[in-house]
């Protein structure tokens, strides 16, 4: 794994494109800005194509979007496509709600992704798979969790990046498992987003847009296990604000120390 990237994310601070959610906004833009890129966010149409101009990646979150931002989202994805800036997707409740399910579908029908990052009920449900998603979170199935994650990034021509205890980065034939992790990232409403928005900076830097996924995987897991290990109890009000400052603090070194992953 290229876990020097983080090095070049650092030394290039590409600008990183989100429309996100207005629920975790501001720690998707601070996790952006301690990891060594630079955030910037619209939700205006009439600027979408001088946002693509200027940035290196777009991630585009669908975690509570209304029918007028799905024109500004399908304008700023065909910009990203025209101007090859690398688009990341995280489909936000698509395994629990059937219309963001439709939607996000047409979305992917119209453009090319990077990067789908979900967590196993969201990646399901755009596979095709049965499963039983809970609102934002997995929820319960008992398919084959690589299978699925295969399948999307086949169906998808992407990179897929099925989050969970473990995470499984694939190209839709190779896979990589990242073991690193600590229960406290699902106390924090937005780890999800910020994963996402992490694979955002590394596909800004590196074309190869599945050595970009697996190290941002790594970089995050790996910077959140930090946390957990220094805190003496599970702290959820904490572990936000201690995930952002550790993006900032994690080195190179760090990460190759402690990244557990095949
Ligand atoms: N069961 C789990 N135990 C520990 N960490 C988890 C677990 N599920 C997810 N994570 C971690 O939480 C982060 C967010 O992923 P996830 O919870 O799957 O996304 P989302 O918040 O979109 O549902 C990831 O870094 C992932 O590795
Ligand atoms: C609670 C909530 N509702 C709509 S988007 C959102 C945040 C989801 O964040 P994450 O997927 O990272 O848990
Ligand atoms: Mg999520």
């Amino acid at each position: 794994m290229k876990i020097d990237l983080l090095s070049k994310l650092r030394k290039q601070n590409p600008i990183a494109f989100n429309i996100s959610n207005f629920v975790t906004v501001q720690d998707v833009a601070n996790g952006i800005n301690a990891i060594g890129a630079s955030p910037i966010m619209s939700e205006e149409k009439n600027e979408a194509e001088a946002m693509i101009k200027i940035s290196n990646s777009l991630t585009v979150n669908l975690g509570a979007f209304t029918e007028g931002q799905l024109d500004q989202i399908a304008a700023v994805t065909k910009y990203a496509n025209q101007y090859n800036k690398p688009i990341v997707i995280d489909p936000v409740a698509v395994g629990a709600v059937q219309y963001r399910l439709d939607r996000c579908n047409e979305l992917l029908d119209n453009i090319n992704v990077a990067v789908i990052r979900g967590n196993a009920g969201e990646i399901a449900a755009l596979a095709d798979v049965e499963w039983q998603a809970k609102g934002i979170d997995a929820g319960e199935g008992d398919a084959d969790l690589e299978a699925i994650a295969k399948a999307l990034a086949k169906k998808r021509d992407c990179v897929v990046v099925l989050s969970g205890k473990t995470d499984i980065i694939t190209n839709g034939d190779a896979v990589v498992r990242v073991y690193n992790n600590t229960d406290l990232f699902k106390l924090h409403v937005g780890s999800g987003d910020m994963l996402s928005s992490t694979i955002g900076t590394f596909v800004a830097i590196e074309d190869d847009y599945f050595e970009a996924a697996q190290v941002a995987a790594t970089v995050f897991a790996v910077a959140g296990e930090i946390v957990a290990n220094r805190m003496d109890q599970p702290l959820a009000g904490s572990f936000g604000p201690q995930l952002i400052d550790e993006l900032h603090l994690i080195s190179v070194a760090d990460v190759e120390k402690h990244a557990q992953f095949d």
